[in-house]
């Protein structure tokens, strides 16, 4: 059964700002769902509305089989059962661990000894065993969010709400809370929806990723579907950093608006034509240092590190492309061949193909 369910959600602010515009999303029981999308989308605002502290002005929010949201009426928070930890860890610096964690069943009137059991329960479960006594004030930034993890499950929620629950936290601690989080939600089969500006948290943590923009859902895939086909351009740039290219396929290929580029119909991933966008990955490009005969040219602008693929800027043609490169990086003002193996085209359903460009006139990138 769906722990989750939103059905045709709008929310617009009293100012008339559109939160959210026609959400249909189905969390699973036991499922781990994230939410991207660039500073605005409405990835708060979703979150919120699941929660209760926001209600939608149309459509519906189930929790299990409860409507507790249909644009007329709406369930406070406090009766959804749900359990929420914010960026900020909310811990009240005048109680112990043990009673910022119990707060949620002493509202439930759980009896003092069941709640002392629960509380010392959910503090194993974070790694914070014994630490029921401890001033909240002696603790560390980790250590407190787990105390508000901790504080979210202990009355058993139906699902917990992570708001950029992990953003606070410096790396390495981060990393191993995060991996820590995921082998704790698995275990106690726990679903969540997850809040993050973090693509790379995103993408590694979550069962599936729903990627927001303009308050509108662009795309809910696992995350091997929406790396490897992206649905939209603003998907693929979004996510992967994809190079976007305007420019129009006929039965020759791709060939970019300004002439410059062209890809080989057989480096296109579907057979779509038109005028539209192309997407080419970074880990879709080839960068060779030997200047092959039929590669486009162009000069390194930027050569960052990465532990996997160094993050190469390439000018050419006054086009750049985002090149992830493995093995031997080049340095800036190298002279290097590119090579396009793989591309995603999106047509422009509001325009019609343009006539077909010379494509001897156009430099190869795919040859
Ligand atoms: N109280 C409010 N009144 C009016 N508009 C609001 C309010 N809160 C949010 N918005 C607007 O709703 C839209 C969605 O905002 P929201 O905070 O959900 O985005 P977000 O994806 O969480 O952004 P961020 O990543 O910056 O936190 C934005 O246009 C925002 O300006």
């Amino acid at each position: 059964m769906s722990a989750i369910t939103l059905t045709g959600v709008d929310l617009h602010y009293p100012d008339g700002t559109v939160g959210l515009s026609g959400i249909d999303l189905d969390v699973r029981d036991g499922e781990f769902v994230a939410l991207v999308g660039p500073s605005g989308s409405g990835k708060t605002t979703l979150l919120r509305t699941v929660a209760g502290f926001l209600a939608p002005t149309a459509g519906l929010v189930c929790l299990g089989d409860e409507v507790v949201a249909d644009g007329a009426h709406t369930v406070p928070p406090e009766k959804r059962k749900l359990g929420m930890v914010f960026q900020q860890h909310a811990i009240w610096p005048h109680r112990s661990v043990g009673r910022n964690v119990a707060y949620p069943l002493e509202v439930g009137k759980v009896s003092r000894a069941r709640r002392a059991e629960r509380v010392a329960e959910v503090l194993e479960l974070v790694g914070l065993p014994g630490l029921a006594k401890r001033d909240p004030a002696t603790l560390s930034g980790g250590q407190r969010q787990r105390v508000a993890l901790a504080r979210a499950l202990v009355a058993q929620p139906r699902a917990l709400l992570l708001d950029e629950a992990l953003s606070a936290l410096d790396e390495p601690l981060r990393d191993r809370l995060r991996l820590e989080l995921r082998t704790l939600t698995r275990t106690q089969n726990l679903t969540v929806v997850h809040v993050t500006h973090d693509r790379a948290e995103a993408l590694a943590l979550a069962d599936r990723v729903v990627v927001l923009d303009s308050g509108q859902i662009q795309q809910v895939g696992t995350p091997e579907e929406l790396v490897q086909r992206p649905r939209s351009a603003f998907v693929a740039k979004f996510l992967s950093d994809a190079n976007l290219l305007h420019g129009t396929v006929s039965d020759n290929g791709f060939s970019s608006a300004d002439g410059t580029v062209h890809v080989g119909r057989d480096r296109l991933a579907d057979t779509s034509s038109g005028v539209g966008t192309l997407a080419v990955l970074p880990t879709d490009i080839a960068v060779t240092t030997v200047e092959n005969v039929g590669t486009t040219q162009g000069i390194v602008m930027s050569s960052l590190f990465g532990r996997d693929a160094s993050d190469v800027v390439v000018s050419c043609d006054g086009a750049q492309f985002r090149c992830a490169v493995r093995g031997t990086r080049p340095v800036v003002g190298d002279r290097v061949g590119l090579t396009i193996r793989r591309a995603l085209f999106y047509p422009d359903p509001t325009q019609v193909a343009a006539p077909t460009l010379g494509a001897a006139a156009l430099a190869s990138t795919s040859r």
